[in-house]
């Protein structure tokens, strides 16, 4: 199996499970590796041939920008199944980093792993 990945996705969102946190938006930065065979687009060099990194991110970014979750965890599930469920992607692990939550962790979110991989 190959790799389409997108790193360093940056969106201002709400989300958080404390009452000051749900009168702000926070930025969360995702990490996605998504499964994908690029040999036909090798091949062919025709982006309809492969997983388009810009329309999972586009898609992605409007989704992220309008959600209210409390939990990293709810964001980041519902991200994995959109790009299951709407790219024809058979497996996609998503770090969602939630920078800055923790006063003095640089780095803190959840890394999850969803589908099966060829
Ligand atoms: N496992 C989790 N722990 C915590 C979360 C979360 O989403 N998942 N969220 C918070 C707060 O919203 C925090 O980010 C703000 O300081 C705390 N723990």
């Amino acid at each position: 199996m190959d790799i389409v990945y997108l790193n360093d996705l940056r969106i201002d969102t709400v989300i958080g499970i404390y009452d000051w946190e749900r009168r702000i938006k926070q930025t969360v930065v995702l990490d996605l590796e998504m499964g994908a065979d690029i040999r036909q687009a090798a091949a062919s060099d025709h982006i309809d041939d492969t997983l388009n990194y810009k329309a999972v991110a586009k898609r992605i970014i409007g989704f992220v920008e309008e959600s209210e979750y409390q939990l990293v965890e709810t964001l980041a599930e519902k991200v994995a199944e959109i790009i299951l469920g709407e790219f024809n992607v058979p497996w996609v692990r998503i770090r969602l980093n939630k920078q800055g939550a923790v006063r003095g962790a640089r780095d803190v979110g959840v890394i999850i792993e969803r589908g099966t991989q060829a």
